[in-house]
This record gives C-alpha cells, sequence and structure tokens, in this order.
C-alpha cells in the first residue's frame, strides 16, 4: 500500500479458520499485548477475508501495533538503487558489491544487515553470476533487475527463517485474478519469474510459487521509506487491516529499523474494523475505486464510496453548467459507468451527463493542472479562478492545488511569510480552513494531512495577529485570536509528533513545540487564554 493507503492477502485454506481469532494465534511476535489481551483480534468475512477489530476502547495516538518487517526491498519500478539502504544512485557515484550489485559505498550501513544487502543475498547473486544483466553503462536498462530482489528476498527466508516464509505464505496472492490479467500475469512472468528461475537459474522456486509471492507483493506490501526512497515491505501483522476510504489509523515507518507503526487516528470502540485507506484519500471515488480495483482487486462499497457526495465533501462534484446552482453527481458512484445528473432536481430536471464524457473533461483538466509548476502560486491561483464555474471548490482536483497553495504561502521566494499582505495572509488561511474541513471527514483525527494543515494554519492567524496588535486591538480581541493560534498548535504538535523527527512533517511538529512556547509568553503578558 502507498503511503496514503494501500495492500493484501493469502489462500482460500486460511479462509477456513474459526470466525474470530486472537492475534497471537496468527503469529505471537509483533502484536501489541497490552496487561488485558491482545489490542484486537483477526475476523473473516466471506467478502473481505481477514480483518482487523478492536477488542479496547482506542483513543486517538493509542498504538494498535508496532513491528519489524519480513522482508523489505525496493519497489516495482524503482530507479537504481543502492542494494544496502535503497539510496536512489547515479551512475558516476556508484560502487559495485563483490556480487556485481551496486551500493551507495563500500560501508553501506546495510551491508550484510537483514533489511539491507544480507550475507545470502549477496552469496546467492554472486553465485548465479546475476550481475552480468546489469548494464552498468545504461542505467535505464538496469532498472527491470530490481524487480526481482523482493521476491528473491521472500525467497530465500525459506531457508533462513522458515517461520517467516511461512507466515508469508498465508498472505492473500489473489492469484485467481491475477491470473486473468495478461499484461501483470506476463509483466511478472517476463522480470521476475524467467529472471530468477532462467537469468540466475534459481529452478528450484517453482513459477507457481514466485507468482505467488508476486501477488503477496501487490496485495499486503507497504510503501516505506523517506521521501525520495523508493521502498516496499511485507508486515506480520499490518497487512491484517482492511481498506476504508475514510480510515481510522495512521501509520509511520522508521527510517533506520524499517519498524512500522499504527496508531488509531480517530477514537475506535471494540468489535470496531481497524482500517486503512489503500487509496489516496484526496482522490474521486472513481479514482479510488478504479486504483483498489486493478492494484487490490477488490470493488469497494465502503460509505464514502457509496454516497455520491461523499459524505458531504463533494470531491467527485462539478458545478452544474445549465443552472449554475445545483452540483453535479454521479447517479450511483458503484457503477463507473451511471451518468451524471444535477442534484438541483427542480431547476434542472433531466440534466445529465454520461461518464465518458465527465472522464475526458476531467482527464483534460487533470492534465492541465499536471502541467503546473509545483512552486507555481500564480498559476495555480489562475487555475482556480478558470475552474470557479466548473469544478466544486473542494472538488478533489481543487483540492489537490490548494493543498498546494497552503504549504506554499509563506515559504517560498517572493512569498515569504512576513512579506505576504494581510489580504494574502487571509487567502492562505482561508485555503487552509476551507481543506480542513474536507480532512475532518476524509482523514479524520489524528492524521498527517490536518496536522501539517494545522500547523499551516497558524502562522498566518500569528502575524495577522502581530500586525493588529500594533494597530491597537483589544486585549480581549487578542486573547481570542491567541486562543485560536493555540488551539491550532497544540493539535498540530501532537499530531505530528508521532512523525519521525527527520521527515518534513517531524520536523514541522518540532517547530510547531517551538511556537507553543512563544505563545505561552504571550499569556503571560495578556493572562491566561
Ligand atoms: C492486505 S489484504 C487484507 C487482509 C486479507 N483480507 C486477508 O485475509 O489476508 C487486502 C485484501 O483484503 C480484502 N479487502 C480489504 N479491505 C476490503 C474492503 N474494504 N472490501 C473488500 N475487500 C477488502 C481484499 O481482498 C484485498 O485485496
Amino acid at each position: 500500500m502507498s503511503k496514503h493507503s494501500r495492500r493484501k492477502k493469502g489462500k482460500s485454506a486460511r479462509r477456513s479458520q474459526s470466525q474470530s481469532t486472537t492475534s497471537s494465534e496468527n503469529f505471537e511476535e509483533g502484536f501489541d499485548v497490552t496487561d488485558d489481551g491482545p489490542i484486537f483480534e483477526v475476523k473473516t468475512s466471506k467478502v473481505m477475508g481477514r480483518y482487523m477489530v478492536s477488542r479496547k476502547n482506542l483513543k486517538p495516538g493509542d498504538v494498535i501495533l508496532s513491528e519489524a518487517p519480513l522482508v523489505i526491498g525496493p519497489c516495482t519500478g524503482c530507479k537504481v538503487q543502492c542494494l544496502g539502504c535503497y539510496k536512489t544512485l547515479e551512475s558516476s557515484f556508484c560502487t559495485k558489491c563483490t556480487c556485481g550489485w551496486p551500493l551507495c559505498s563500500p560501508k553501506c550501513k546495510g551491508l550484510g544487515k537483514r533489511f539491507g544487502h544480507s550475507q545470502v543475498e549477496c552469496a546467492v547473486l554472486k553465485a548465479t553470476k546475476s550481475s552480468k544483466f546489469l548494464n552498468y553503462d545504461n542505467f535505464e536498462e538496469m532498472r527491470p533487475n530490481f524487480n526481482a530482489i523482493v521476491p528473491l528476498r521472500c525467497l530465500l527466508l525459506k531457508e533462513t527463517d522458515a517461520r517467516s516464509y511461512q507466515h508469508l505464505m498465508t498472505m492473500e496472492t489473489h492469484n485467481e485474478i491475477r491470473r486473468n490479467i495478461p499484461e501483470l500475469w506476463q509483466t511478472n512472468q517476463r522480470t521476475v519469474v524467467d529472471k530468477i528461475r532462467i537469468d540466475w537459474g534459481l529452478r528450484e522456486y517453482s513459477q507457481e510459487e514466485i507468482h505467488s509471492v508476486c501477488g503477496i507483493l501487490e496485495v499486503n506490501s507497504f510503501e516505506i521509506g523517506q521521501q525520495g526512497v523508493n521502498i516496499r515491505g511485507l508486515y506480520p501483522s499490518a497487512f491484517l487491516m482492511s481498506h476504508d476510504c475514510v480510515p481510522n489509523t495512521n501509520h509511520i515507518d522508521e527510517e533506520s529499523t524499517f519498524r512500522l507503526t499504527v496508531r488509531a487516528s480517530t477514537r475506535i470502540e471494540p468489535g470496531e474494523m481497524i482500517t486503512l485507506s489503500y487509496a489516496y484519500t484526496l482522490q474521486s471515488t472513481l479514482k479510488r475505486r478504479e486504483h483498489l480495483l486493478e492494484n487490490k482487486f477488490f470493488e469497494c462499497q465502503c460509505r464514502r464510496c457509496s454516497d455520491p457526495t461523499e459524505l458531504g465533501t463533494f470531491t467527485s462534484a462539478l458545478i452544474c453548467p445549465k443552472c449554475k446552482d445545483g452540483f453535479v453527481l454521479s447517479s450511483n458512484p458503484l457503477d463507473p459507468e451511471a451518468d451524471w445528473t444535477c442534484s438541483n432536481y427542480n431547476k434542472c430536471p433531466g440534466y445529465k451527463i454520461s461518464a465518458k464524457s465527465m472522464q475526458l473533461l476531467l482527464d483534460k483538466i487533470t492534465q492541465e493542472v499536471d502541467n503546473i509548476d509545483c512552486n507555481d502560486v500564480i498559476t495555480m491561483e489562475t487555475f482556480l479562478k478558470k475552474y470557479r464555474n466548473v469544478l466544486h471548490p473542494t472538488h478533489y482536483i481543487n483540492l489537490s492545488v490548494k493543498l498546494s497553495l497552503s504549504q506554499l504561502y509563506g515559504r517560498i521566494n517572493g512569498f515569504l511569510i512576513d512579506e505576504l499582505s494581510d489580504e494574502v495572509l487571509t487567502r492562505k488561511l482561508e485555503i487552509c480552513e476551507e481543506i480542513i474541513k474536507v480532512f475532518n471527514v476524509i482523514e479524520p483525527g489524528f492524521t498527517r494531512l490536518r496536522g501539517v494543515t494545522l500547523y499551516e494554519m497558524h502562522a498566518p492567524l500569528m502575524v495577522l495577529l502581530t500586525r493588529q496588535f500594533e494597530r491597537h486591538c483589544t486585549k480581549s480581541e487578542l486573547r481570542s485570536k491567541l486562543k485560536k493560534v493555540l488551539k491550532c498548535l497544540e493539535e498540530a504538535s501532537v499530531i505530528l509528533g508521532y512523525e519521525p523527527e527527520s521527515s518534513p512533517e517531524g520536523m514541522m511538529g518540532v517547530a510547531a513545540k517551538d511556537a507553543l512556547v512563544k505563545i505561552r509568553d504571550w499569556e503571560k503578558i495578556l493572562g491566561r487564554f
């Protein structure tokens, strides 16, 4: 699963387990167990297979599980990277390991490590002369070789850690479905199965077994690593979380150990499903469902997907071109072929646009937005103006532009926070308020998107307030405004306090804590807010 979303599971025999098992029956280690028993249990349904259910009352921030990976390594389609630490490599700075595969340096910290380039892997890659397929003069051509590394690491577990291998093989493969998707199956055959069995000569692994490992990785793995690092990993219990387009957990992975920690992002009651989103939440229902079907092989029927308004967020809605008053919504969001109609039945009876026309329009607008430079504030604002009568203000395309603007205003040259006029500061604030209303619904609670946006909100509030103070405002006005800043910062510092300190979000969390100290100084002057 991507950072925002993802993953899945295994064989029908496993489905026959009892309706409700404690986590420890599946894999004793890696499960968080409190004094009064496991935090979650695993249940089974016909539609979803196994899924995780809470046994406790959980608060936002509570740890649900924290565990080391079973296996990690390069993502499919990754650039050439160091097999030890996964740093992307440029040809001129590359070192070769004795097995002939690239490393960042002879002293790479991942050399000889279980979750890096292990001695066993090195010996196998060397013995099979696998490096003869690596053309160091052409990094582009070298890339597909990396697709077979994690599958090989899974297969090597058979010898080096049989228990982990057995556990991994209980995960869903969706082989029955994947086998009937020729493009997917044949790509795996060519770039993984034949690479391992024919190019590297490791015939001891059967075709079926390697395809299963590919399926397990596609369905169950997490994308991990900090920005610019392209790694995927399988975890012993986290894969059991089912998908929901409004998830109730957030997770982070530690940079040096790759340990995954899953926390509740909202309150979770005993018996409630523990979920994450396998798809990017800032997408339309159509796009999320397409992603889930193509990559996780199921049709999402969650509350958000079933509701044309997406729980009142209107993230897929257009403004009706006919009455300019209603919103154009899918007449059946669970059917991608369904027509789109105006919500204003009285004024616009019978108005409709076909799914195909809608798709063409969105493709065109998406292309336009993709062409905007990621720091170009002016063009982003022009885009929003251009489509103000077409896209709902919180349409997902608008939201992605607004999310960028919320982080650019105050940060980039020409738009540094102290240089912004009151008008632009107010604009930043309005954008943050608008997007946080949507995040409160689709990514509620202690989530990265909310944490970052709350932090972004405090800056314009604070600068506007300081300017007002200089222009003389009353103590009580000041106090009430500072209260708002305090609220944003307090929540942002708690949420972002869970992020790794070296990550951009973690650094923001530290900055939020520093800013809180300064606000407390105001409190000393003005009295308690
Ligand atoms: C990472 S696995 C989750 C564990 C899996 N259910 C198992 O039994 O091993 C992801 C798979 O679970 C199923 N799944 C997860 N969430 C689902 C949902 N909301 N609706 C239907 N199926 C779901 C799908 O088959 C999906 O490919």
